[in-house]
């Protein structure tokens, strides 16, 4: 279990905090391996919170944020969008929501994101749930996904691949060195996939 301090009340009354205990899995994958897919299963049988980094984003630039124009462009290239942002709208979530057990799905994505949310929220991962798939698979997924996505096209893809490669996956190797991580053949069919998912959860229940 990890805390989260909450840092306006910490700030309110001197050495008293506030802190929530939580349980995180980070789910990782590149992209279009099935992270939320696998995620709204995982919700239903176990009893998770799912929070998309990726999602989370989305929504910022729609809400009119200041940030919107930033995030909308680096999403478009592909790029990573700052720690503090996505670990700001990451933690609004998991004080707000009651439920002590979040999915952290596509975070953290470079080791920025990772030193940045362990040092800001205290909050080390359970476990760090793989989805390993080929990249000709991935793509196959993504230019059929049809959900609207502004970065479902061949020249962002490329480029998401690209950071996967370069920056997400070294993130796996340090989760993997520390024995945390839970590698799924994501190649499989969705249910067989998450049989396999079902065998690494079932155990912690
Ligand atoms: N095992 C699977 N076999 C075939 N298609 C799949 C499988 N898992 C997911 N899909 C489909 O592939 C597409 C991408 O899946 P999903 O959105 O879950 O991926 P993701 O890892 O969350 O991607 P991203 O990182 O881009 O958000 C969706 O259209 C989904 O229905
Ligand atoms: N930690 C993250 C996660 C995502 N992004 C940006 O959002 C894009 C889409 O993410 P999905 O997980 O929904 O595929 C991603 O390509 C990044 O541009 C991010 O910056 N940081
Ligand atoms: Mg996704």
């Amino acid at each position: 279990m990890g805390t989260v301090v909450d840092a306006a009340n910490k700030e309110a009354n001197g050495s008293l905090q506030t802190e929530k205990k939580v349980k995180v899995v980070f789910v990782l994958g590149g992209p279009g391996s099935g992270k939320g897919t696998q995620c709204a299963n995982i919700v239903q049988h176990f009893g998770y919170t799912h929070l998309s980094a990726g999602d989370l984003l989305r929504a910022e630039i729609k809400s009119g944020s200041e940030n919107g124009t930033m995030i909308q462009n680096m999403i478009k290239e592909g790029k990573i969008v700052p720690s503090e942002v996505t670990i700001k709208l990451l933690q609004r979530e998991i004080k707000e929501i009651s439920n002590d057990k979040f999915l952290i799905d596509g975070f953290p994505r470079n080791e920025e994101n990772r030193a940045a949310f362990e040092s800001v929220t205290g909050i080390v991962p359970e476990f760090v749930l793989f989805f390993d798939c080929s990249e000709e698979e991935m793509e196959r997924r993504l230019l059929s996904r049809n959900q609207g996505r502004e970065d479902d096209n061949i020249d962002t893809i490329r480029k998401r691949f690209k950071v996967y490669m370069e920056s997400s996956l070294p993130v796996i190797e340090y989760y993997n060195s520390k024995g945390k991580v839970r590698k799924i053949d994501a190649a499989k069919p969705i249910v067989e996939v998450f049989e396999a998912v079902r065998a690494v959860f079932s155990p912690i229940e």
